[in-house]
């Protein structure tokens, strides 16, 4: 199959630091990927330097055929490459409906309003988010924020959706239902890239992990196989870590 996007020696420096090293990264439509790492290893930087928010110092980056790596970040949002933030940035006192509208007048192609606004009750309700339709997105809780976030990006009918940190600060029912998401927006044939520190979250939804470290790629290939790497353990699981998913026969 090829590749969706295509990552060929990408380095993005900031004065001193190289945030990210020579990175080639491939992602096939459909996948889920995990992506983790320690703090500051590169991840948010890989997403902005993938949706257009910094430009790549060097390397080529290609998505669905296309060179995006000099491109508007408008227009590579335009093209089916949608991310979340780790910090939710809903309009808040828009309500949550008319949060969507504007995603959808945005980037999903919606021709009039009341065409943005059907297309915005529609993956509300994929959300299960009807019933706060009409409220203030500064009223939802930080549960409800992030699912109006998965549902804003779904309004730009992204091909690619990377979702950064977007677990995190939930409990663990909350977590539950946000990865039940996740799998139901997979299933109609987003590709997924997953920023997560939670492992649990990342080993019940990917098949596939890619660690960065230092803004190298060190490790990329199927969940087991990744998190018995030594290198891996090493810079970021640790040992008693890698022994318990070992035990538990991960
Ligand atoms: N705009 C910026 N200007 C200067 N340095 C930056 C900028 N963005 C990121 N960095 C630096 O680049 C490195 C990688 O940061 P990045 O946020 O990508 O890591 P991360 O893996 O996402 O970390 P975390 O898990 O804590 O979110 C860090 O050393 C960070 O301080």
């Amino acid at each position: 199959m090829t590749a969706l996007l295509e990552l060929k020696g990408v380095t993005k420096r900031f004065r001193g630091l190289e945030a990210l090293s020579d990175i080639n990264l491939s992602l096939k439509s459909g996948e889920i990927v995990g992506l983790i790492g320690p703090n500051g290893a590169g991840k948010t930087t890989l997403v902005n330097v993938i949706t257009g928010v910094h430009t790549a110092d060097a390397g080529s980056i290609t998505f669905n055929g296309a060179p995006i790596a000099h491109m508007r970040r408008d227009r590579i949002a335009r093209l089916g490459v949608a991310r979340t933030f780790q910090v939710v940035q809903p309009f808040p006192a828009m309500t949550v409906l008319e949060n969507v509208t504007a995603a959808a007048l945005f980037g999903g192609g919606a021709a009039s309003i009341a065409e943005a606004r059907d297309a915005a009750a529609h993956h509300l309700a994929f959300c299960g988010l009807t019933d706060q339709a009409g409220k203030p997105a500064a009223n939802l809780t930080l549960a409800g924020r992030k699912r109006l976030e998965l549902a804003k990006s779904l309004a730009l009918r992204p091909k690619l959706l990377m979702l950064d940190e977007v677990n995190a600060g939930l409990n663990p029912a909350e977590v539950d239902a946000a990865l039940e998401l996740i799998t139901r927006i997979a299933a109609q044939g987003a590709t997924i890239l997953l920023i997560e520190h939670l492992m649990k979250v990342v080993t019940r939804t990917a098949r596939r992990l890619v660690v960065l470290h230092h803004g190298k790629l060190i490790a990329d290939g199927p969940v087991a196989s990744v998190l018995s790497d030594e290198t891996v353990v090493e810079a970021y699981l640790g040992r008693r870590y890698a022994e318990r998913m070992a035990g538990a026969g991960i």
